[in-house]
């Protein structure tokens, strides 16, 4: 069911570490495939991380196929799930018999308990998130407009960024999943600036609007112990909770983050100066 499984890293494995182990412990890659849904498994927050990818006919999230007990049984028998359509043309969405269009940048809320959800347009490119939920919440597509957004940064510094907040309690309610999508200005390459950690929760970034050749320089890590990863345009990274997240691209670009884990408060993190990164 999973093209990978994530185990949860220990901020002393980042010690001694080389650029492949640091990817290959960390960066989600090869989840838009035409024709497929492709899920990655991570420990972290037990994390489902993926891609749906309609070609001409509707895609359907898989079943549970372990344990023998729960066989069959929906995937979201016990977790939440968002769709995002990071792709240039409209699909749809459909939950238990009710179809959703959904445009462009638009998003899906899926509560737990829903038990077929199917995927279809070509053109479409939805980017899966689910988390483990404790009872259902509304059914509901978000549009873009229906964020909370803050405006961070400015042109000066290279960080101006809109922070479109979807899934968080005061637009969407969840158990334990927030999510957002920031776009970033023309002209404007870095995001999370300053950085900051959130012992509560981890994080996972996806990157994209970027070209073939261009490039996000991703850094993780302590805050004093800092690492990059070299990553592509529709690669996600999953940030530990001990972990900073922030990068900076080859030109301005859009991504999403996702987190989950003991509250839904977005403000609950610690800020770094940037002085303070080394
Ligand atoms: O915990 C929150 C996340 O890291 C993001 O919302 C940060 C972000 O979108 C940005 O500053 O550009
Ligand atoms: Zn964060």
């Amino acid at each position: 069911m999973f093209q990978k499984t994530y185990y949860a890293a220990h901020p002393d494995m980042m010690d001694g570490a080389s650029n492949d182990e640091l990817r290959d412990r960390h960066v989600v890659s090869g989840m838009f495939r035409v024709g497929e849904i492709v899920l990655s498994y991570s420990h972290g927050e037990r994390f489902i991380i993926g891609g749906a990818v309609p070609a001409t006919s509707p895609l359907l999230l898989p079943r549970l196929s372990e344990p023998e007990s729960l066989a069959g049984q929906p995937l979201l028998a016990r977790r939440e799930l968002s769709a995002v359509n990071i792709g240039a043309a409209a699909g749809a969405v459909t939950v238990d018999g009710t179809r959703f269009e959904i445009a462009p940048r638009e998003t899906m809320y899926v509560p737990m308990g829903s038990a077929d959800v199917a995927f279809e347009g070509e053109g479409a490119r939805f980017y899966l998130l689910s988390v483990p939920a404790h009872r259902p919440f509304p059914l509901r597509k978000l549009a873009l407009g229906d964020a909370r957004v803050m405006e961070r940064g400015s042109l000066e510094t290279s960080n101006a960024r809109r922070i479109h907040q979807l899934i968080l309690p005061h637009t969407c309610e969840s158990a334990s999943l927030c999510l957002g999508l920031t776009t970033l200005e023309p002209g404007s390459v870095w995001n999370t600036m300053p950085p900051h950690v959130h012992e509560r929760r981890s994080e996972v970034y996806l990157y994209f609007d970027l070209a073939e050749d261009d490039r996000i320089f991703h850094y993780m890590g302590r805050p004093d112990a800092l690492r990059h990863i070299v990553m592509e345009n529709e690669e996600a990274v999953i940030s530990p909770p001990w972990s900073v997240h922030m990068g900076s691209g080859t030109r301005a670009y859009s991504f999403i983050w996702a987190m989950a884990g003991e509250n839904l408060d977005y403000e609950d993190m610690n800020v770094f100066d940037v002085c303070q990164l080394c």
